[in-house]
């Protein structure tokens, strides 16, 4: 399905050159419900920008169902079957949530159709779906309302970032019942960014990412039990939490 291969990526920081991905390679097979995590600031957003083509890599190749897609622009890799839902999602002023649904969907869908996604992410569908895309709608309900658009587009592989962030405990359970459908319905591949142990534990395979490379991949049964007996996946609270003396 999606091949990284040998991928670097390089920016301009005060005039210096500052690695931020560093020769990374990853395979995420068809299917797979993959949860990558790691510390703050070690490149996962960055690899998720990468694959979407939001970002072009300073080296190395991505390949995505055999097609080298390195060269190819976010439109062409979202014709080609990739989604990507932002960590902050961005507002249209002067589009509804019905608009915007349907053009994620690429196709005229009926309103119930369209309430349906919406209620699959716990929004309760009448109140939303003729409301503006603007800046009345919470940073929650936006988050909420983007997760809808990639489950409306249908995508052979959907990417989230930090699907959890701002979104409330009440939330939260229907967030995780909604990437369990998913991953049952095993349509398609799924990458999330996560650092929510609810999340990790229904992943098929976790990957860690630190400092701009992958240092651990593998099935959820073998990496997370390593990431609880570390502060890799918890943080700097667990590791506090569990009386750790060297915590930073
Ligand atoms: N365009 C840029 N210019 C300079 N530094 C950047 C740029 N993009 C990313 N970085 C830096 O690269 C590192 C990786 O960022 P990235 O957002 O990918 O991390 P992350 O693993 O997603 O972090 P978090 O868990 O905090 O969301 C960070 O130190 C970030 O500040």
């Amino acid at each position: 399905m999606l091949e990284l291969k040998d991928i670097s990526f390089n920016v301009q920081d005060d005039s210096k050159e500052k690695e931020i991905i560093r020769h990374l390679d990853l395979n995420i097979d068809d299917g797979k419900f993959v949860v990558v995590t790691g510390p703050n600031g070690g490149g996962k957003s960055t690899m998720a920008k990468l694959i979407a083509g939001i970002e072009t890599p300073t080296e190395g190749r991505i390949i995505f169902n055999g097609e080298d897609i390195t060269g190819k622009s976010i439109t062409e890799r979202a014709n080609l079957g990739i989604s990507f839902a932002f960590q902050q999602p961005a507002r249209f002023k002067g589009i509804t949530v019905l608009d915007l649904l349907r053009i994620a969907a690429g196709k005229q869908l009926t309103v119930s159709a369209c309430c349906e996604f919406l209620s699959e992410v716990g929004l309760c569908a009448r109140d939303y779906i003729n409301r503006e895309v603007n800046a009345s709608l919470s940073g929650g309900e936006l988050k909420r309302i983007e997760i809808a658009t990639v489950l409306a587009r249908g995508t052979q592989l959907a990417i989230f970032d930090e699907p959890e962030a701002g979104i409330d405990l009440w939330s939260f359970q229907n967030l995780i019942s909604v990437f369990e459908r998913m991953r049952t319905a095993n349509t398609r591949s799924i990458l999330i960014i996560s650092h929510q142990e609810r999340i990790l534990q229904i992943a098929d395979e976790i990957v860690v990412l630190a400092n701009g490379q992958v240092t651990k991949h593998g099935p959820r049964e073998e990496i997370l039990p390593e990431l609880l007996g570390t502060s890799d996946a918890v943080g700097v609270c667990g590791c506090l939490k569990r009386g750790g003396a060297n915590c930073d």
